[in-house]
């Protein structure tokens, strides 16, 4: 295919720069534990410096793959899908979402909210970023507000994120991994002090697992 028709294909999210794709346990928030088709969408400049996917941020470092190839593979493996990144709003995601609904699938997406929300979602996990707010709709929609605390100054961002969220949106706290030793123990006081905050851990990470 010719570089302008791709790039036309992208602009349309029929086709999406694909960085990998896996089966594994979603390993954070509400669904930790079960069983789901990761689809990691690369893409993003939000530029959270703690940023465990940095190789996803250029977009132009992996292959636009057509949607109807991503579903079709991802049906084989699991009912849920997991769509994440990379910046998956960063792209139009109603094609996919749209593919992966016509085949009876669950769709999950991890997202800063930083862009406009698009696409067909059963589930939306919003990780809001300080440096790209999220704006509009996605605070009425989401499922679960997933708060990375680095540190203290993010209870307090934490708490500002809440107030914007929808009534029925369940609050997790997650520890940025690499500081994880030392922000834990002020997350577990944080959640017993205001227990309308629950504790989300990446537990993939402790489970050696994608
Ligand atoms: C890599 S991001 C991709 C999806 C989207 N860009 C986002 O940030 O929500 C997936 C999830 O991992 C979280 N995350 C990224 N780096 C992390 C780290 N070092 N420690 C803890 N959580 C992290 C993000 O906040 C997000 O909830
Ligand atoms: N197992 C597993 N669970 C996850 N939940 C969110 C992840 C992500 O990077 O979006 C992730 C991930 O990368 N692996
Ligand atoms: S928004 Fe998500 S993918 Fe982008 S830099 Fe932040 S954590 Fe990484
Ligand atoms: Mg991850």
């Amino acid at each position: 295919m010719l570089k302008d028709e791709v790039l036309q294909l992208v602009d349309k999210g029929l086709m999406l720069p694909l960085m990998e794709e896996f089966y594994t346990i979603q390993g954070e928030g509400y669904h930790k534990g079960t069983a789901a088709y990761f689809i990691r969408v690369g893409g993003c400049d939000v530029g959270c410096h703690w940023c465990d996917v940095k190789e996803s941020w250029n977009a132009g470092t992996h292959p636009p793959t057509s949607i109807d190839a991503i579903v079709e593979n991802a049906a084989k493996y699991s009912d849920t899908i997991v769509v994440t990144g990379g910046e998956p709003l960063t792209w139009d995601m109603n094609p996919l979402t749209r593919a992966l609904k016509t085949k009876n699938l669950q769709t999950h997406i991890e997202t800063s909210g930083a862009y406009k929300l698009t696409g067909e979602w059963d589930w939306i996990c919003l990780s809001p970023k300080k440096n790209k707010l999220p704006e509009g709709i996605i605070y009425k929609k989401a499922h679960e507000l997933k708060v990375i605390v680095y540190n203290k100054h993010d209870f307090i961002f934490a708490e500002e994120q809440a107030a914007k969220v929808n009534k029925n949106c369940i609050l997790y706290l997650q520890p940025e991994w690499s500081v994880s030793d030392k922000i834990v123990p002020k997350i577990v006081d944080y959640v017993m002090e205001n227990p309308k905050w629950k504790v989300s851990l990446q537990t993939h990470k402790y489970l050696n697992i994608p």
